[in-house]
């Protein structure tokens, strides 16, 4: 693949500063050298920390996750793929779980790498670092092989740098026989108090609210509060126009997108998260997700070809 700011490898200009990444067990940890760092669980490659060189972490991850790898993690950024929600009746899909399989499989670590430009201080250091997870038909536990039994494959790059957090999913269909599915990113972005944030930048998007019969509704606000238990699917997103989570005046976090054309609006408010063994009572308050996705339609991938969805979340800096 051809890319403009092709990575270089680790340990190519030892003389400057290096991101350092250590890969355990179950995780993958990278540490850039201006302090940002970021977590990557094996487990449904679900990124679980991302932290500012100020050492504030941005995610949100339950006190009552599992990471045992018995069940999606619930926080950080799980893979939803290949079916957003519960599966449809009657689709290639219907026989998986609630937001398909990608978030409750081990993936593979592919490898790192890292790309030089200037620091934020104008000093120059390896100021990004590309860490890639794989999954395909042939790791996947036989239960989801037997409930999607299509030939694919999946990488996902979580890109760090000090400006940013970028994810992005590449889908391969290595089959002959055609397949649908939707990706979506679940950021679960840790916030300091869900009642004092808006989420803009959704003004006049049509959305599915699924917390009011999946009625289709118009959003008429420009600043979205979250005063109850929400769930909603805007669609028709332009990709480019960053969606963003403010407080007051504040930007908390910036997200914009590529291929992926719908934003989930989420937070479970009381009840819900009372309803959920692995979601502290309370911690709604400190939490709320905002999800890229492609989940209007279903994507449909041709034997051989290729898709891939992305995007960049930029923090208060
Ligand atoms: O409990 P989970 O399967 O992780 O799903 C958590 C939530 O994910 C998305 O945001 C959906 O829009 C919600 O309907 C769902 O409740």
């Amino acid at each position: 693949m051809d890319r403009s700011n092709k990575p270089s490898s680790i340990g190519v200009g030892a003389s400057i500063p290096q991101p350092s990444v250590n890969v355990n067990e179950s995780t993958v940890e990278a540490i850039l050298p201006t302090g940002e760092s970021v977590s990557v669980h094996l487990y449904g490659a679900t990124v679980t920390s991302w932290k500012l060189a100020t050492g504030e972490e941005q995610l949100f991850v339950s006190s009552k996750a599992i990471l045992d790898g018995s069940k999606a993690i619930r926080g950080g950024i799980p893979v939803v793929f290949p079916v957003f929600g519960p599966p449809p009746p009657n689709h290639a899909t219907s026989n998986l779980p609630q937001h398909g399989f990608a978030r409750s499989q081990t993936w593979e670590f592919l490898g790192k790498s890292s790309s030089e430009s200037l620091g934020s201080k104008g000093a120059k250091a390896d100021s990004a670092v590309k860490l890639d997870f794989g999954l395909s038909s042939s790791i996947i536990t036989e239960d989801a092989r037997k409930a999607w039994p299509y030939e694919f494959g999946l990488v996902y790059s979580v890109i760090l740098s000090s400006e940013s957090l970028e994810t992005s999913l590449h889908v391969q269909n290595k089959g002959s026989q055609p397949f649908d599915f939707h990706v979506l990113l679940h950021n679960y972005f840790k916030v300091p108090d869900v009642s004092k944030i808006r989420v803009k930048n959704l003004q006049n998007k049509t959305y599915t609210d699924k917390v009011d019969n999946k009625q289709e509704k118009q959003e008429t606000s420009d600043a979205i509060a979250i005063t109850g238990e929400t769930d909603r699917v805007y669609v028709d997103v332009d990709p480019t126009a960053p969606v963003s989570v403010v407080e007051d005046d504040k930007t908390l976090f910036s997200i914009t997108r590529e291929g992926l054309n719908t934003v989930t609006v989420w937070n479970p408010w009381t009840e819900k998260a009372k309803g959920m063994s692995d979601f502290g009572d309370e911690e709604y308050k400190g939490m709320v997700c905002v999800e890229p996705g492609a989940v209007k339609s279903w994507q449909v991938l041709e034997g051989g070809d290729t898709w891939e969805g992305s995007q960049t979340i930029r923090p208060r800096l």
